[in-house]
């Protein structure tokens, strides 16, 4: 945008030059105290004071839904679209929404990334690799189905193979002028690709553990369906999520190696005739889980992997989201790569679901054009001078920097900005070490606000959601007691340096580690044992502000009941002195008389 006026508006009333502390609590949201509520039943002090001290500055937020930009009300929140609503001080449709409209309009197979992969469907396969679930945030089993037919437009109501999709009103003005809705695999066979072959990573992150047998089954019956239309389709691979592929931000390239080899070269430790059987079978073994299933190929009748991708193929990575595929968009676009052996780098027509990385253009071909969050707050405040210093550890590293800066890497000016990566533990699951590097983060923030070279220390801390993932609830509590005490480091520093801190989360997770019933109760499983939530989830989080630097007149405002994560960036820049721009949505904060 070449004639932005970058130029921020002095605030009238609120001073410059403090130091603000920004602090992002990964998965810690609000919700009723019981004993599943791990912030709850953990030992949060700070925190808890914070809510209790100070009635103006602390408030809740919405985090899911359409407040940052997803699908439904029923779409939890999670770290892109969060982190993403944060920086950008805006509500930009996500990519998951963006996909779901393309299908709808049948738009993605007019675009340029489809004709480029139809390119090969004459003589080559067409290979799908992604996540397998309807946890909707990196993406959506029913985007890859056979068919979602529209049936009853009078009740809204869409009827797909996996049930019942209610639709709002916006969605359904674009479903009403489709009838059928073409949905990937569907489209592409009717668009020419002859030969399919999936390869599904499991979920259990997401969605619950256990959900992956069920995904699968759904996944072969439409495979079935198309193959009775004459399409040779079938999965050819797979494995758990946090164990193939679907690495982040480079802390462990063995995680996508193993995919790569089960992918791409067709070789894995585990061989099995059919995917049910694979899942079915690999989960029977102790401590298996969907997230860490090791990874398998499916052979033929005489133990031939049936899907390695070859020369001539087209790929599709089907995730709209982008940190856990841009490790695997780098091994399947770039010809110089040195990050593992690739043994054979087949010359394939490659292509995102969306463009994963903006800066680094990855991957150059794409079925959907990603969000375009432009003029992010980072941006704003750089280039009025801020000093800018971000740092978590590598696990949420990118969340403070790529999605908060929409989804850009690099710095905006290297002079005045520092972004620190704390390196993670590598080969564990967190809750063998839930404490992580929370202290490390603290005393790299407090460093940093101690320094005097930054008007903005910027972290995530990542504990409550990386062990709320694995499901653990004693593991959970340690590390939201962690998270509490490296909040507290930060903000004594601030404290030190007559600063202002802000205080929030980027969705729910730790909060309810229990999947429950409409009417909040913990549901049972059939053996009688609660079904532990290892998910994000639906509620709102906390924010808080404050700090000597935060003038006493300054509190929330009352009149933003419905006021979300989007509104934080226009309240961070007042922090700082300024005025917000005028299309940011409102600050959370006022300044009265007295
Ligand atoms: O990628 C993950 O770890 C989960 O799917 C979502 O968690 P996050 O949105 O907090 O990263
Ligand atoms: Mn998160
Ligand atoms: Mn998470």
């Amino acid at each position: 945008m070449g004639s932005t006026d970058w130029k921020l508006p002095d605030h009238q009333k609120i001073a410059k030059n403090k130091v603000v502390g920004v602090v992002v609590l990964d998965g810690w949201g609000e919700y009723k105290d019981d004993q599943y509520n791990c912030i709850h039943t953990a030992e949060t002090p700070f925190m808890d004071s914070l809510k209790k001290n100070a009635p103006n500055r602390w408030r809740l937020i919405k985090a899911h839904g359409s407040a940052v930009g997803l699908p439904t009300e029923d779409d939890m929140g999670n770290s892109e679209v969060g982190h993403n609503a944060l920086g950008a001080g805006r509500i930009f449709a996500q990519g998951a929404k963006l996909v779901d409209f393309a299908l709808a309009s049948g738009k993605i197979y007019e675009g340029e990334g489809f004709k480029y992969i139809k390119e090969c469907f004459e003589t080559g396969t067409l290979h799908l690799i992604g996540l397998l679930s309807d946890g909707g945030v990196h993406s959506r089993l029913d985007q890859l189905q056979v068919s979602l037919i529209l049936e009853d437009f009078d009740n809204f109501v869409c009827l797909g193979p996996l049930g019942i999709i209610l639709c709002n009103a916006e969605y359904l003005s674009l479903f009403s002028i489709y009838l059928f809705v073409q949905l990937l695999l569907k489209g592409a066979s009717e668009h020419g690709a002859k030969r399919i072959r999936v390869h599904i990573l499991t979920d259990g992150r997401d969605v619950l553990d256990g959900s992956s047998v069920g995904f699968v089954e759904t996944l072969e019956n439409d495979l079935e369906d198309l193959r009775k239309k004459g399409v040779d389709s079938k999965i050819a691979s797979g494995g758990g999520r946090m164990y193939v592929t679907m690495d982040r931000y480079e802390n462990d390239w063995d995680v996508v190696k193993r995919g790569w080899d089960a992918q791409v070269l067709g070789q894995a430790p585990y061989k099995f005739k059919s995917a049910v059987e694979a899942v079915k079978k690999l989960r029977a073994e102790p401590n298996a889980n969907d997230q860490y299933l090791p990874p398998f190929v499916i052979v033929d009748e005489n133990d031939k992997a049936v899907g390695p991708i070859v020369d001539g193929d087209a790929v599709v990575t089907i995730n709209f989201r982008a940190d856990r595929m841009v490790m695997m968009a780098k091994a399947l676009e770039y010809e110089n790569f040195d990050a593992f052996d690739r043994v054979r780098f087949p010359k394939i027509h490659y292509a995102g679901m969306l463009q994963y990385d903006g800066e680094l253009k990855l991957p150059s071909h794409y079925l959907v054009s990603p969000p375009e969050i432009d003029r992010t707050s980072g941006e704003y405040l750089v280039k009025n001078g801020i000093r800018t210093f971000a740092c978590s550890e590598t696990v949420k590293f990118g969340h403070v920097t790529f999605f908060w800066n929409g989804n850009r890497s690099g710095y905006f000016n290297s002079e005045l900005e520092e972004y620190v990566e704390i390196p993670s533990d590598v080969g564990i699951t967190f809750n063998q070490e839930p404490k992580m590097k929370a202290v490390e983060i603290g005393e790299k923030a407090k460093e940093a606000i101690l320094s005097g070279r930054f008007d903005q220390i910027r972290v995530n801390i990542p504990n409550g959601d990386m062990v709320g993932h694995t499901g653990d609830i004693e593991a959970t509590r340690v590390a939201c007691k962690a998270a509490d005490e490296a909040v507290k480091m930060i903000i004594d520093a601030i404290e030190q340096v007559g600063g202002i801190y802000v205080i929030t989360a980027d969705h729910g997770n730790a909060e309810d580690m229990v999947k429950r019933n409409k009417a909040g109760d913990p549901l049972l499983d059939k053996n009688g044992k609660i079904q532990i939530l290892t998910s994000h989830t639906l509620q709102p989080v906390p924010i808080a502000i404050g700090g000597p630097g935060l003038a006493p007149n300054i509190r929330f405002r009352q009149d933003l009941a419905g006021g979300g994560l989007a509104n934080v960036a226009a309240t961070v820049i007042n922090l700082h002195g300024f005025e917000a721009p005028k299309d940011y949505e409102p600050s959370l904060i006022e300044v009265t008389d007295s």
